[in-house]
């Protein structure tokens, strides 16, 4: 599956005004699911649109399935499909007009009633757009984006606001899209959809690309482990701490629950059960604990506040 880029976006630049909203930033997603993850402000909406041709770049390059968004829509829209984070659709239309007027737009569309009944949608087919519920309007914008079969979709923020059932039902339709050999962008702020949905995961921060990898890889690559065991109580960690490697950690965190700190690998692993025998200590309960895409996340992009 992962073969030539649908993505390749290549020295970003956009800036509003005196803001820079993307600042050089370099990105390629093959086909799959790619997350698109960064704080508010990064810039991730402005490089989803320069991407779907909404937003001209003031340099750098873009190529979406091997076509300029910009210069090349007219055979690329067909292609593609959007979901946007709002906007975009009439507010007095009925949800099933919509989406039955987006499916005729489409050579080989899905098929509409089971689309909705999918989505949860079947019983507000008559309502008008602005009387949806927000996360019914979400998953109307949802089956908008996917209802003409497009090769490559965009999903700007697709569970927000959404219930835990909405997003279930979100999350089975992208790993469909998938399984379907649909490849899927989407950003996101929800940490557990990415590390359950996406192949690929590029974080952004300030403009830039700061990370991409398979979440595993990010969650390996850099960040510091933690390692914890159990013994008995009062154990003189700073002897401990003289036998491990110069950048570690460690302490007693409750009497007799023990944390050490750093780059956990097995020659760690082996220096801290050799100095437990040393010691008389018996050490239970070992465990590694690997760092989560939220740690890995908020070590890349800081843990202020963002504007
Ligand atoms: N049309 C615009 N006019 C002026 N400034 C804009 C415009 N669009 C985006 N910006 C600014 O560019 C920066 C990046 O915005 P963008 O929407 O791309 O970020 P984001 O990562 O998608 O954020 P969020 O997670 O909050 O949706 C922000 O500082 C934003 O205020």
């Amino acid at each position: 599956m992962r073969n030539d880029p649908v993505v390749q976006v290549c020295g970003l630049v956009k800036r509003y005004g005196g803001k820079t909203a993307v600042d050089g930033l370099d990105l390629v997603a093959r086909a799959g699911i790619t997350a698109v993850l960064g704080p508010n402000g990064a810039g991730k909406t402005t490089t989803v649109e320069s991407c779907e041709g909404y937003c001209r770049p003031d340099s750098g390059t873009v190529r979406v399935l091997g076509l300029d968004p910009v210069r090349e829509a007219a055979a690329l829209r067909p292609r593609i499909g959007v979901m946007l984070q709002s906007g975009g659709v009439y507010s007095g239309a009925r949800a099933d007009e919509m989406l039955r007027h987006v499916a005729r737009l489409h050579a080989h569309p899905l098929d509409v009633a089971a689309l909705t009944e999918r989505l949860g949608l079947g019983s507000c087919g008559r309502t008008p757009y602005r009387r949806l519920s927000g996360g019914q309007q979400q998953r109307l914008a949802l089956a908008m984006a996917v209802v003409g079969r497009p090769e490559l979709v965009f999903l700007d923020e697709p569970t927000a606001g959404l219930d835990p059932q909405a997003r279930r039902a979100t999350w089975d339709l992208v790993r469909d899209l998938r399984a379907d050999g649909v490849s899927v962008i989407l950003t996101t702020h929800h940490m557990d959809e990415a590390e359950q949905l996406a192949d690929d995961v590029a974080i952004i921060d300030a403009g830039k690309v700061v990370a991409q990898g398979s979440p595993e890889e990010l969650c390996r690559g850099g960040a510091e482990n933690t390692l914890r065991f159990s013994g008995r109580p009062g154990l003189d960690v700073t002897s401990l701490l003289k036998a491990l490697p110069a950048d570690s950690t460690a302490a007693e965190l409750t009497p007799g629950s023990y944390r050490v700190g750093g780059k956990i690998d097995p020659q760690l692993l082996a220096t801290v059960t050799t100095w437990c025998a040393q010691h008389g200590v018996m050490p239970e309960k070992i465990s590694v604990e690997r760092h989560t895409l939220e740690d890995v996340f908020l070590e890349l992009t800081g843990k202020e506040l963002r504007g």
